[in-house]
């Protein structure tokens, strides 16, 4: 008989997004996207950081301050992290896992790329104007987005 504690699909996509937050050097908010195709292959994953070049240790990690001292001019966001990563020819139909509601600019890639579905866990910035903006450009383009609920199943890696 097969072993019967197999992860499903949303558990298996949505622990490596889980797992990509791990890379993340962001103090307040690690954020990991793996984006799949619509038959189940790994397309790509992503995490919150700095571009290529631009050192982790000489940028800003701060909320607050003078916009410049911020991190939020120079962080790229895990889900456009994750379609840049991406080196193949198309992902049309595929679906995006997050770990934190896309804002408005990754969504807009998301749509251009032709991302079907959005399978997020965490929405604390449903509030602000970017999330909202962001549903609404979804909801416009008919793309789906569904919260992940946890099984409550913990996994341990020990590396
Ligand atoms: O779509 C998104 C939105 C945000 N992020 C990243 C950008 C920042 O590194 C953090 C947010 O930091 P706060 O301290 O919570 O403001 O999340 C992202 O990767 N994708
Ligand atoms: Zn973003």
């Amino acid at each position: 008989m097969k072993k019967q504690d197999y992860i499903k699909w949303d558990e298996y996509f949505m622990g490596i997004a889980l797992l990509s937050t791990e890379r993340s050097k962001d103090p307040s908010t690690s954020v990991g996207a793996c984006i799949v195709s619509e038959d189940n292959k790994i397309l790509s994953v992503g995490y919150n950081g700095m571009p290529i070049g631009c050192s982790d240790d000489d940028y800003p990690w701060d909320r607050e301050g003078n916009g410049l001292d911020t991190k939020y001019f120079y962080v790229c966001h895990a889900e456009l992290n994750a379609i840049l990563n991406y080196t193949g020819t198309h992902m049309k139909g595929a679906k995006i896992y997050t770990t934190l509601f896309p804002c408005n600019e990754c969504t807009k890639a998301i749509i251009q790329k032709g991302i079907t579905e959005i399978i997020y866990m965490c929405d604390k910035y449903a509030d602000t104007e970017s999330v909202i903006a962001a549903k609404r450009m979804l909801d416009s383009s008919g793309v789906k987005y569904r919260q992940y609920h946890p099984i409550g199943k913990d996994i341990v890696i020990s590396l």
